[in-house]
């Protein structure tokens, strides 16, 4: 069934309940580190608002532990800035205040609801059915007259705020989504040979992705770097030092470890790893060859080095397509930004590239760097797509 989109939708004097996906880098201090994610979403807003909706959004920040698990007051003053609408702030999602807050819009405002994720069952996976049956969905969907999905970062995730309203009110998709489903829908007619540049931190969202594309014969190459090199490196049975060992580690991320060998032991020959890393001594970047790790004691491997961005460059140049998500490094730190910005730039030279992630599109920022055909919003579920699976949103929408 065709997804229904804001052509679709009678808006003018209904209220209507947006889920985008506002989860962004913070500062130490809790403020926005950078506002693309919003940005992206002024198109929808903007035209909901100016269309005499009322919209109450609904968004998550960070994970459930983590640093950056946040409330979302930030993101409504930035928000605020941003549309040419009042948007307000309520510190509840679906709490009695937060509802009213909703049903006392007028036609044309907008509040932000605080971040679902603040609520345990949204960090939970559902069937759509059982997700229409959440709490949040439960409180909300009586006070909303339709949903609208414009979160296509995250659907990838079957939580109730992404696949629970479609089982209960007349759903739409918004101008992101749409976007995004047009363009990464159609990546087996990219030109070969495809080329996959893994990294970052998620390495679970990396390591699927990875297995998927080799699996499926999408990807020519995987290239690794970032976290995710770091633990195909141990699986290989490189001594990265108990610095880089221990935050693998302490992610939980052994299984990953075994998944990793796995991979290498069938498809070796279509994976790279880093052939040099860079640490921090003495307060500069030091790269070390592989070949020559362990580093010190305490130092850990925070960027992949020369060697490997050149090694890595040769392939991207001569690839038809390359997708890549996940920065090399720590590239907020400017000694380890070095892989980051090179392999990035070096990815533009490709016949066809396309990028995805939240620090991924913020890395591209900081570093100025043009020539990307397709800069997703997503990550997980730019590349979740990108291998031809379904994304939960997507499915709930059709239905
Ligand atoms: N070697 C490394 N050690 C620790 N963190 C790293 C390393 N390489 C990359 N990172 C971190 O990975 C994070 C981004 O990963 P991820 O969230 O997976 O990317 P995206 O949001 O683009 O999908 C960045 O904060 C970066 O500092
Ligand atoms: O940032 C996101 O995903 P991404 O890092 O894959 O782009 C989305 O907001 C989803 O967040 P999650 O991976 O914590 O579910």
């Amino acid at each position: 069934m065709a997804i229904e989109t804001l052509d679709d939708l009678a808006v003018q004097g209904t209220t209507l309940g947006v889920r985008i996906d506002i989860n962004s880098p913070l500062t130490d201090e809790g403020a926005l580190a950078d506002d693309a994610r919003l940005r992206a979403h002024v198109e929808t807003l903007s035209e909901l608002l100016e269309r005499d909706g009322r919209v109450a959004v609904l968004a998550h920040q960070g994970r459930p532990g983590g640093d950056e698990f946040r409330d979302l007051r930030p993101h409504a003053d930035r928000l605020d800035e941003l549309l040419d609408a009042p948007v307000g702030y309520a510190d509840g999602t679906f709490s009695g205040e937060a509802r009213r807050a909703v049903e006392s819009l007028d036609d044309g405002e907008a509040v932000v609801l605080e971040n679902t994720r603040f609520y345990s069952e949204e960090y939970m996976e559902f069937p759509a059915d059982r997700a229409g049956e959440t709490e949040l969905v439960d409180k909300l969907a009586p006070v909303l007259d339709a949903y609208v999905n414009d979160a296509f970062a995250a659907a990838h995730r079957s939580q109730p705020s992404i696949v629970g309203f479609p089982t209960r009110i007349p759903s739409y998709a918004g101008r992101v989504m749409e976007a995004e489903l047009d363009v990464l829908g159609d990546i087996e007619s990219t030109p070969e040979p495809r080329t996959y540049v893994v990294g970052g931190a998620k390495v679970p969202d990396s390591m699927a992705v990875a297995e998927s594309v080799l699996e499926r014969g999408l990807a020519d190459t995987v290239l690794t770097t970032g976290v995710v090199a770091n633990v195909f490196l141990l699986a290989d049975g490189t001594d990265l030092g108990d610095a880089s060992a221990d935050f693998v580690y302490e992610q939980g991320y052994w299984d990953e470890i075994d998944r990793a060998a796995d991979l290498l032991a069938e498809y070796g020959d279509r994976i790279r790893l880093p052939v040099d890393l860079a640490v921090e001594r003495d307060g500069d970047r030091h790269e070390i060859a592989v070949d020559d790790l362990p580093p010190r004691e305490g130092e850990a491997a925070m960027d992949v080095g020369s060697a490997t961005v050149s090694a890595y460059g040769e392939v991207v140049r001569d690839s038809g397509a390359v997708i890549l998500n996940g920065p090399a490094g720590v590239f907020e730190n400017e000694t380890f930004a070095r892989g980051t910005r090179d392999l990035f730039e070096t990815a533009t030279d490709a016949e066809y590239s396309v990028v995805g992630g939240g620090d991924t599109a913020a890395a591209i920022r900081r570093f100025d760097i043009d020539g990307f055909d397709h800069v997703s919003t997503g990550g997980g579920a730019a590349l979740n797509m990108l291998t031809g699976e379904d994304l939960p949103a997507v499915e709930a929408l059709r239905n």
